[in-house]
């Protein structure tokens, strides 16, 4: 079945209503957002067939991407939750797209350049956490070689005669331009070598990807990774690995909602400091396998703060404020990562939340009294978490934007209702 990119707009004008909810039952994790997308960035160095198995077909993001890879002259096909994405031509070097734009252009750039020795693409899209800079990716293809610059909203990069490899510095453990220096190395000529790289299991997972199809990379613990590019790359079939975020989402519902949760799929293996502390915040989690049970528990108040992993990564912490807001006494969050990521909390405070941020820092005051509101989802996570919050609440709570939760999570609003979640979408 082709992919749909028209399913994007179809949700956009919806909110989400939430009552009151108790989670119960059994889901299983989807393919992880932000591992799909590098993935689906990194089939554009091959001419050859690459297959991703428990693709997650319903998160928006991935959607998006897919018809960028469409743009680009790639072939791709759903069934059965197998993506497959094949050539007939060499992608074309310019992304024309004039749909929403996702956080990857930077990563599909990168990969372009790689292969074709030039590209452009829009401006990057994703969630609005404040200033989300690109100069980091600009220096990864610069040093690589490459021509970097804006022309208007549009980011181009070229390197007509192909990238070689270089010493790599990143002055702070990014992501995004740690997983482009994957991409654009792996078939540049000869070695690079990035230091102080963020190494976090989705990028262990990639640098697994791209290794199996073809180049050579050793991860030198949190201290460098080695990357030697290959003349070509070859197409592979891969299994998504699951996503933590969903996980943690699942755990967390299960804790404020009261709820008994089994959680299939579960990747405890890549959630262990944050398991810690769900423990610590009274979360009852009980595991066998790749199976997590999450028996009610009560929460207490949290004390966080977000970073490199194995840290606390940045998405989690508008969960954890979840369980801060419905604990007894202060939770305090400090967002190392995305300094300032607490606009969600003035829509807590609709919903009778109060908070305060001070010198950086989020003080949440738990609430008893948390009632049902007009809401926004002003980002993916922050929609999530007023979801969970909707189930805890007195009274109805409609969330605006409500798409936002979509872009993340792979069929939401099934899993929820399946689990017993009181929500529906209304216009
Ligand atoms: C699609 C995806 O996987 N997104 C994740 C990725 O985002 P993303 O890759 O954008 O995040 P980064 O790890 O790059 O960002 C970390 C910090 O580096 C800064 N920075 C980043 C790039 C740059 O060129 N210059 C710069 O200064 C950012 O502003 C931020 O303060 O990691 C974040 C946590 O680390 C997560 O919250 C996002 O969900
Ligand atoms: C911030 C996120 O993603 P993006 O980088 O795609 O905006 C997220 O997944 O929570």
């Amino acid at each position: 079945m082709p992919v749909q990119a028209d399913d994007v707009g179809a949700s956009e004008a919806r909110f989400l209503q939430v009552s009151r909810s108790r989670l119960v039952g059994q889901v299983r994790v989807s393919g992880a957002k932000n591992s799909v997308l590098r993935l689906l960035a990194a089939s554009l160095l091959t001419p050859e067939k690459i297959v991703l198995r428990n693709y997650p077909d319903k998160l928006l993001d991935a959607i998006v991407h897919v018809g960028m890879l469409e743009a680009l002259g790639k072939r791709c096909s759903v069934a059965d939750g197998t993506l497959t994405i094949e050539e007939d031509r060499a992608p074309a070097s310019e992304l024309v797209w004039d749909g929403r734009s996702i956080r990857n252009t930077l990563l599909i750039l990168g990969a372009l350049v790689a292969r074709t020795g030039a590209g452009s693409v829009p401006m990057p899209g994703g969630c609005n956490l404040g200033e989300r800079k690109t100069d980091l990716h600009e220096m990864v293809l610069s040093k690589l070689g490459a021509r970097v610059w804006w022309e208007g909203e549009r980011l181009c990069a070229e390197a007509p005669n192909g990238l070689t490899g270089a010493d790599i510095v990143l002055p702070l453990r990014s992501t995004g331009a740690t997983e482009n220096a994957l991409i654009a190395g792996s078939l540049a000529r000869g070695t690079t070598r990035l230091w102080n790289p963020h190494v976090r299991p989705e990028i262990l997972d990639l640098a697994a990807f791209l290794t199996r199809m073809g180049a050579n990379i050793v991860v030198h613990g949190q201290e460098s990774i080695e990357i030697t590019g290959a003349e070509r790359l070859d197409g592979i079939t891969h299994r998504v690995m699951p996503d933590n975020m969903e996980a943690m989402t699942w755990v967390i519902g299960s804790v404020v909602t009261g709820g008994d949760v089994e959680i299939h799929d579960f990747p405890a293996q890549d959630l262990e400091v944050p398991l810690i502390f769900l423990r610590e915040s009274g979360a009852k989690i009980f595991r066998d396998g790749d199976v997590a049970i999450v028996r009610s528990g009560r929460p207490y108040p949290v004390e966080i703060s977000t970073g490199p992993y194995p840290g606390i990564n940045s998405d989690m912490q508008p969960l954890f404020a979840v369980l801060g807001a419905c604990a007894r006494g202060e939770s305090r969050i400090v967002d190392l990562r995305f300094a300032g990521r607490y606009a969600y909390l003035r829509e807590f405070a609709r919903m009778g939340i109060e908070s305060d941020v001070r010198d950086g820092t989020a003080h949440i005051h738990g609430s008893a009294a948390i009632r049902g509101a007009e809401v926004r989802a002003l980002d993916l996570r922050a929609g999530a978490a007023l979801s969970l919050l909707g189930m805890v609440a007195d009274g109805q709570t409609r969330i605006a934007d409500a798409w936002q939760i979509e872009r993340g999570y792979d069929n939401f609003l099934a899993k929820a209702r399946a689990l017993g979640a009181d929500m529906s979408y209304s216009q």
